[in-house]
């Protein structure tokens, strides 16, 4: 893989993503109304009539995600090579690419996993190059792992407990202090009801007492994806979330993904399988040795030669 270079592959990102709408002060009125989104629609609503075209164009917009000139670099290997791309708020975007293009990589530099060697992540206009995961996943940016990563000696119930952000949990204080206490206890009356109801929602409620490691690859595909929404994020970002998964389950999980997204959830999902992605996204990123070779709605993807050479002609 080549070094990073700034040129091509950089400059058909920019026109792609140039090329899409720039929203409309009236997009501001479908805004998913959590304080969060609030705040950050104020950010970047064109508030002011007086406002030219031209102003609105160059106000940043606050884009659930945006990467620009990612670079991940492993000794000698250039994993993702300046890849830049948007994610549009409340959308279901496809990340592709063959083999070894840099997905998994990139995810993992979004997220915090790995340390970028060079570019820029921005969630909501905050840039987070290089935060850690943890501070990355309590801004409301979480990730989903090709292999399930939930914690196997734990039952599916616990692992779901677990899973919120900003928990008060047991403390030597507490225990002695019954205001704090029963604070407490509330605060796990509140998460252990809500992890039953994420639990009805994946249809996984009923192995609620197993052990996470006995369960199906399938099941634990649900149970990644419930614990990923338990930490209420805003853009969640899915790795290959139906491999090994059967039809019917895959189904289920994809009429999930777009309840979610009726409520205002962002996803960016990785997938093989080009069927998933085009009839399931409605625009798509196409990744290449690194860096972002094509983008568009699944149409113009499918019909984009370098695409397809991309993959060798297999069918995209
Ligand atoms: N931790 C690592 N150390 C060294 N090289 C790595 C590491 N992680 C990934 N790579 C290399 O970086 C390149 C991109 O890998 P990555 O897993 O991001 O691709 P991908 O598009 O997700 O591939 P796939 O679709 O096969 O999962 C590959 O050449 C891979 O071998």
């Amino acid at each position: 893989m080549s070094e990073p270079n700034g040129t091509g592959d950089e400059t058909d990102a920019h026109d792609a993503n140039t090329a899409r709408d720039i929203p409309d002060a009236d997009d501001t009125s479908d805004a998913d109304d959590t304080p969060d989104a609030i705040d950050a629609t104020a950010e970047t609503a064109y508030p002011d009539d007086s406002q030219t075209e031209a102003d609105a164009r160059s106000t940043p917009r606050s884009l659930p995600l945006r990467v620009d000139g990612l670079v991940k670099r492993f000794g000698g290997i250039t994993a993702v090579d300046g890849a830049s791309f948007e994610v549009e708020e409340g959308s279901l975007t496809g990340l592709i690419g063959p083999n070894g293009a840099g997905k998994s990589t990139t995810f993992n530099c979004i997220t915090g996993v790995h340390q970028p060697t060079g570019g820029h992540v921005y969630f909501r206009n905050e840039e987070i190059t290089g935060m850690e995961p943890y501070q990355i996943a309590r801004k409301g940016l979480v990730r989903t792992f090709q292999i399930a990563r939930e914690l196997e000696e734990m039952t599916v119930l616990e692992n779901l407990m677990l899973a919120p952000k900003g928990q008060r949990g047991e403390s030597a204080i507490q225990s002695v202090t019954p205001g704090l206490r029963g604070a407490v206890i509330e605060e796990e009356e509140a998460i252990r009801e809500r992890a039953w109801e994420t639990l009805e929602f994946f249809e996984i409620d009923h192995v609620a007492t197993e052990y996470a490691g006995n369960l199906s690859g399938g099941q634990r595909k649900l149970l990644e994806m419930a614990r990923a929404l338990m930490t209420d994020p805003e853009v969640v970002l899915l790795d290959e979330p139906l491999a090994g998964v059967n039809p019917t389950l895959e189904e289920k999980l994809l009429e999930r993904i777009h309840q979610l997204r009726e409520e205002g959830y962002t996803f960016l999902l990785v997938e093989h399988d080009m069927d998933v992605i085009m009839n399931n996204c409605e625009h798509v990123i196409v990744m290449h040795q690194g860096s972002v070779l094509a983008e568009g709605d699944p149409e113009d993807v499918r019909r984009n030669e370098r695409v397809i050479d991309a993959y060798l002609g297999e069918d995209v």
